[in-house]
């Protein structure tokens, strides 16, 4: 079950100018099966920038353990939330792509993966030979990591060197837009609407995608971030220190990640007697595995058996709102 890359603009035909907007996310399978996952998480935990162990340690362990024993457990965990049009991500960022090209008429709006299709790199060659001389690429990550960003910008980079007229093309990317006025404005707005139609006495956590610490001891500056993100929507929303907290989730393999996890959180705030939780995720732009299988559904769960009842509050996806704050961000990049 192929997901149609969605490199066409909505409108039926694209706009005739010479500037594009690639919005990137990090990738997802095809289909929700173990031999899709396989290929997926393959291409994924081969770049350096995720894993940097040395290669004749990782292949083999990659090879002979993680692929084959974590591709059907994580296939089950992508049929459980699997989409018509696809796997969420994939569906929300091309809605996204879809919604920025409504609020960006004049410029050619695609949307791309670092991982898997519609690949970056294909994208990007597309546009040059359209005749795009300026290309704004857009992660969609709100805050900077090496392990994300940096890794957007290297085949951004390939693909300058590699162009046959590199000094006909303009490439900008944005870093990072963690404390962007108008996307702090539509996470918080998107928490108070939630919380209108469910009362807004919930204990608010931020939840995070973890790091290796590691990361983040060599300059990452993700941590930070992701710190400024959370104060920013809490100041916006005019939370007491108290009512809310940040935490990570999604850990993967045995070295130290960030902490607090989001799962020791949780149970630490069952324990206080904090019963009613609101999670939302503003590192993730769109809903994904990471937060409509690990936090909406195995969190909240664990959260139920401590007797306590946690609200997800969905990422900004194809929102309007959120489409006004990208077009805000990039507009002064798009000449
Ligand atoms: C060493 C491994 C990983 C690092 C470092 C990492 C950083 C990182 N990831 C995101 C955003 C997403 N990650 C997603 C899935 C995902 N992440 C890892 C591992 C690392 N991530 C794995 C193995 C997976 C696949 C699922 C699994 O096997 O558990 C996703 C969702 C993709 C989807 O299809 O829905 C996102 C989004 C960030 C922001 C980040 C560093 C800050
Ligand atoms: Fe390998
Ligand atoms: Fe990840």
């Amino acid at each position: 079950m192929p997901t149609s890359p969605a490199t066409a603009p909505s409108s039926s035909a694209a706009p005739a100018g010479d500037t594009a907007l690639v919005v990137v996310n990090l990738g997802t399978p095809e289909a929700p099966t173990p031999a899709a996952v396989r290929r997926y998480l393959s291409e994924f935990l081969h770049d350096r920038r995720v894993v940097d162990l040395t290669r004749w340690l990782w292949c083999p362990l990659l090879h002979f353990a993680i692929l084959p024993l974590r591709s059907p457990v994580v296939a089950r965990k992508y049929a459980s939330i699997w989409m018509d049009g696809g796997s969420p991500l994939a569906v929300h960022t091309r809605d996204l792509a879809r919604a920025l090209q409504d609020a960006l008429p004049q410029v050619r709006v695609v949307d791309a993966m670092r991982y898997g299709q519609p690949a970056l790199a294909e994208v990007l060659d597309m546009l040059r030979r359209e005749g795009r001389r300026r290309i704004v690429v857009l992660p969609l990550y709100p805050q900077y990591s090496t392990s994300t960003t940096a890794s957007v910008g290297d085949v951004v980079a390939r693909f300058a060197a590699a162009a046959p007229d590199p000094h006909a093309l303009e490439l900008r990317m944005v870093e990072d837009y963690h404390l962007d006025a108008g996307w702090v404005a539509a996470v918080a707005d998107s928490i108070r609407e939630h919380r209108r139609g469910h009362g807004d006495d919930g204990h608010l956590l931020f939840s995070f995608h973890g790091l290796p610490r590691r990361f983040v001891e060599r300059g990452d500056p993700y941590q930070r971030q992701c710190e400024a993100s959370a104060a920013a929507i809490a100041a916006a929303l005019g939370l007491d220190d108290a009512a809310w907290s940040l935490s990570y989730q999604s850990r993967f393999g045995r070295e130290e990640w960030l902490s607090p996890s989001t799962e020791d959180t949780l149970a630490a705030l069952a324990a206080r007697g904090v019963h009613d939780v609101d999670v939302v995720a503003p590192g993730f732009a769109v809903d994904c595995i990471e937060t409509l299988e690990e936090v909406a559904m195995m969190l909240a769960e664990g959260f139920a058996e401590r007797g306590g009842r946690l609200r997800y509050i969905p990422c900004l996806n194809a929102r309007p709102q959120h489409a006004r704050a990208l077009a805000g961000l990039v507009g002064p990049l798009l000449g």
